[in-house]
């Protein structure tokens, strides 16, 4: 479990990113930080492992604050995944996906071996092992990126926009893959987006967040979409301008549902079953 105690932070240079935060994350669940730039989502995310100290408050892992915890060892304890990957070039992805675990001493063999194990786990084969990230596509990367974060098995892993520069298909394919990859590993993921459909796909837990971290909702997709807690939700997720009513149409003898833009979100199954939806 994860807490947040009434953390503030105030940078050096005065700028107050979060005011007043408090939250709990049960663990083996996934919890999404979702607001628009400069709310303090990454400052919130980034002060579990102490990347940034909270200038008041406690943040406890487990009932022990980070606070007391060795810096290095924490870090190094958990799971970070950042935006463009942040692989480096020059390193095989093997040894990208190794260097936590060469730096914990684990030996050469050992560490490749489970680099191999983990690239496995997020869907890439022993072929793409022995490139540089230069050869990958930005989504191989990502998944490369996913790989080094989950490659000495933490119990939390840390995600921070980590879809946010792939192309919208690749990115719908990550977002699948990491739901598959939750079932199966059930981490603690505290998982960082603007972007709303990115929060309800992901999260058991969704907190949108306001300027200096002020908590608008937090709560499951299902309960704020069923009672946003006052108009800036609403419309921060898209209920106010009717986007997530859906329609039925009839289209070449099939029952096609729309959303409230009109995109197709699935066929209705037809007398003998064979829908999709
Ligand atoms: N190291 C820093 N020094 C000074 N101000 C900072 C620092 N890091 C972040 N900030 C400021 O703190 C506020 C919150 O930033 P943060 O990166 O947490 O927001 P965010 O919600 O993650 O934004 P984005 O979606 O753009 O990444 C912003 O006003 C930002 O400019």
């Amino acid at each position: 479990m994860i807490e947040y105690r009434s953390v503030a932070k105030t940078f050096d240079d005065g700028t107050q990113a979060v005011l007043d935060f408090d939250l709990t994350i049960d663990s083996h669940t996934t919890t999404v930080f979702v607001g628009s730039s400069g709310c303090g989502k990454t400052t919130l995310l980034r002060m579990v492992n102490r990347m940034v100290e909270p200038t008041s408050g406690q943040v406890l892992i487990d009932d022990e604050d980070v606070a007391g915890r060795d810096r290095v060892q924490l870090r190094r304890s958990i799971g970070y995944v950042m935006q463009h990957a942040g692989l480096l070039p020059h390193r095989t992805v093997a040894d990208n996906v190794a260097t936590v675990l060469r730096l914990n001493g684990t030996g050469k063999a050992a560490a490749r071996e489970r680099s191999l194990e983990v690239l496995h786990t997020v869907g890439l084969d022993e072929s793409h092992a022995s490139k540089y990230p230069g050869q990958l596509s930005g989504g191989q990367q990502q998944r490369v990126g996913v790989a080094r974060g989950l490659a000495a098995d933490p119990n939390i892993l840390l995600m921070d926009e980590p879809f946010g520069a792939v192309d919208p298909i690749v990115r719908d394919e990550l977002q699948v893959e990491l739901l598959r990859l939750q079932r199966e590993l059930g981490k603690t993921i505290v998982f960082v987006t603007h972007d709303v459909d990115e929060a309800f796909l992901l999260g058991d837990q969704v907190v949108i967040l306001k300027k200096g971290g002020e908590v608008a909702q937090v709560g499951s997709p299902a309960d704020i979409l069923a009672h946003p807690a006052d108009d800036f939700v609403r419309s921060f997720v898209g209920l106010d301008k009717g986007q997530r009513e859906l329609r039925l149409e009839e289209r070449d003898g099939r029952t096609v549902v729309l959303d409230g833009s009109g995109k197709p979100t699935g066929v209705l199954a037809d007398e003998r079953g064979a829908g999709t939806a």
